[in-house]
């Protein structure tokens, strides 16, 4: 599903309205929807709509009527004076035939719900006032929160907490969701997400081409490999896992291993000569071959049917890993660089990015967490505040000519093209050692039977997140690649594939 930024949302409400749809037509459906959903949460008790001065608050105010008029007990708080309204939200006041409560905390008292039609996609500077002590109110009041489009004092478009925020029990918006139901810190304030059709028609999309997706299947549905009956392994391509030395073999055997589970063909491991009776004995499937410098690495990929590779886990941070890395991108082999591998080119990373934009046609993944993404990207780290993590990836997809996928509870992966997909489906349980290696040979699996670096990556991440709820609490990161089966199973029913 598409994600809209708030501008973009402006935007399809504008299309909308000069397609002949009034504004306030748009506004009726959305607090429709909200008293809907306030209906669905408590079936009894009073209900109490907190509302500010722009057009959030108007959808407040047409909750607030709906729900008096199916017989709900109903009071509204208001932040300004209810002359001092303009516009629809003006209009949306009159429709509430009712006195309006002062904008006192006080004025909460104990009801069965809160309704936030606080602040929305209006919100541009932190909260301060009587506003922050009203949030401040709401979260101590301990009754359930029905957010209107967004927490109040969250910010729509990057997910950050402007000041303070109220923490929702569900959030209902509209036509599409914002990038801050999915990125945190937004998300944990949502609550469950709701998106609520208003009349906004999905053509506009058309026109205004958003570039940013929720990590659902729907995103890479025809990009997704289905092995053909007629296909031999060959035809699902040849990964290429190099292993650390012999203290540090280990993580190279779970992406290995996990390779293989995501589809490729035939997966090897280029093992240290030192190390090939430890990677032997652990190994059944995957294929171990003495690779012990970059010129024997050259050497084994002299044979082209070896199409993916993934260099990091466990690779130890050297010059030797760099001299790996560069010999992957001068064979124009597809590459997943994880961990070791970008930490080897920390404070120096162009002639990494030149060697990645200079390979034509070559699908190159980087795979760096919140501590690695500094070292190749020192100023557009989170040290460097205002730009949203979506914001981040995209800047360093573009400077890097490669997919970047910033690991994390809100996994943003990017293309230099500008698309990018946030996933919001990894259970807390997936941070363990080692999943991060998972997650690598997954998508080397995948780039090895010729899916591009962007959707490969966004499969990847989406079958990592869901194989570790399919594992359940207490997963280590062996598990992940053993309940892959059963993710494929649930996908191929989804896509209506037999098997
Ligand atoms: N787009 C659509 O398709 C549809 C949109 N709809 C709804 O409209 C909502 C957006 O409405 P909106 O633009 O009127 O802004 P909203 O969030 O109500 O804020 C109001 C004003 O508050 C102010 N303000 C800002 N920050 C502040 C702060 N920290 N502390 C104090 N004040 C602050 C600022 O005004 P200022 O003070 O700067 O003049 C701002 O303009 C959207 O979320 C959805 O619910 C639906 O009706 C259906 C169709
Ligand atoms: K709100």
């Amino acid at each position: 599903m598409d994600v809209l930024t708030t501008t973009e949302m402006e935007r399809a409400d504008r299309l909308t309205i000069a397609a002949g749809t009034p504004g306030f037509a748009l506004m009726m459906s959305a607090g429709q929807a909200v008293a809907e959903a306030a209906m669905d949460l408590v079936e009894e008790g009073p209900i109490v709509v907190v509302a500010g001065r722009g057009n959030n608050g108007g959808d407040g105010f047409v909750a607030a009527a709906e729900l008096a008029a199916r017989g709900r007990e109903v009071s509204v708080i208001l932040l300004c004076e209810r002359d001092s309204l303009q516009g629809d939200a003006a209009l949306a006041a009159k429709g509430w035939k009712y006195p309006v409560l002062p904008f006192n905390p006080q004025a909460l008292g104990k009801p069965a719900l809160i309704i936030d039609a606080l602040f929305g996609a209006g919100l541009n500077r932190p909260v301060k006032g009587d506003p922050l002590e009203m949030i401040g109110a709401i979260n101590a009041n301990g009754t359930p929160v029905l957010a209107v489009d967004l927490p109040s004092g969250i910010n729509g478009t990057t997910g950050a907490v402007m000041g303070a925020a109220v923490q929702a029990a569900e959030t209902v918006t509209f036509f599409r969701k914002k990038p801050a139901h999915l990125l945190l810190p937004g998300r944990m304030y949502c609550g469950r997400v709701r998106v609520a059709d208003i009349g906004i028609a999905a053509q506009v999309l058309d026109e205004i081409k958003p570039l940013t997706a929720e990590n659902l299947p729907e995103a890479w549905r025809w990009s997704f490999p289905v092995p053909r009956i007629d296909g031999h392994k060959y035809a699902r391509g040849h990964a290429v896992v190099v292993s650390g030395d012999l203290a540090s073999t280990g993580a190279a055997r779970l992406a290995a291993r996990a390779a293989l589970r995501a589809g490729a063909g035939l997966v090897t491991l280029a093992s240290p000569r030192d190390a090939l009776a430890v990677n032997a004995a652990a190994l059944t499937a995957v294929m171990v071959r003495a690779v012990d410098n970059p010129i024997q690495f050259a050497e084994l990929l002299g044979d082209k049917r070896l199409n993916a590779c993934v260099i990091g886990p466990g690779a130890g941070v050297s010059a030797r890993t760099r001299d790996f890395v560069h010999t992957a991108l001068s064979a124009q082999r597809h590459l997943v660089l994880d961990a070791d591998a970008l930490t080897s080119f920390a404070g120096a990373p162009d002639r990494l990015f030149e060697a990645i934009k200079a390979s034509d046609g070559q699908q190159v993944v980087l795979t760096p967490h919140e501590g690695e993404f500094p070292r190749l990207f020192s100023d557009i780290s989170n040290k460097h505040p205002g730009r949203s993590k979506l914001e981040r990836v995209r800047a360093a997809a573009e400077r890097s000519g490669a997919v970047v996928l910033l690991k994390g509870a809100d996994t943003v992966i990017a293309s230099p093209d500008g698309r990018a997909t946030v996933a919001a489906n990894a259970p807390p349980w997936l941070a363990t050692a080692g999943a991060g290696d998972v997650l690598s040979g997954i998508i080397a699996g995948f780039l090895a039977q010729g899916v591009a670096a962007f959707e490969a990556a966004s499969i990847g991440v989406w079958m990592h997140g869901e194989s570790a709820s399919e594992a359940g609490p207490g997963l280590i990161a062996e598990d992940l690649t053993e309940v892959l089966p059963a993710v494929f199973r649930r996908l191929y029913d989804e896509f209506g594939i037999e098997y």
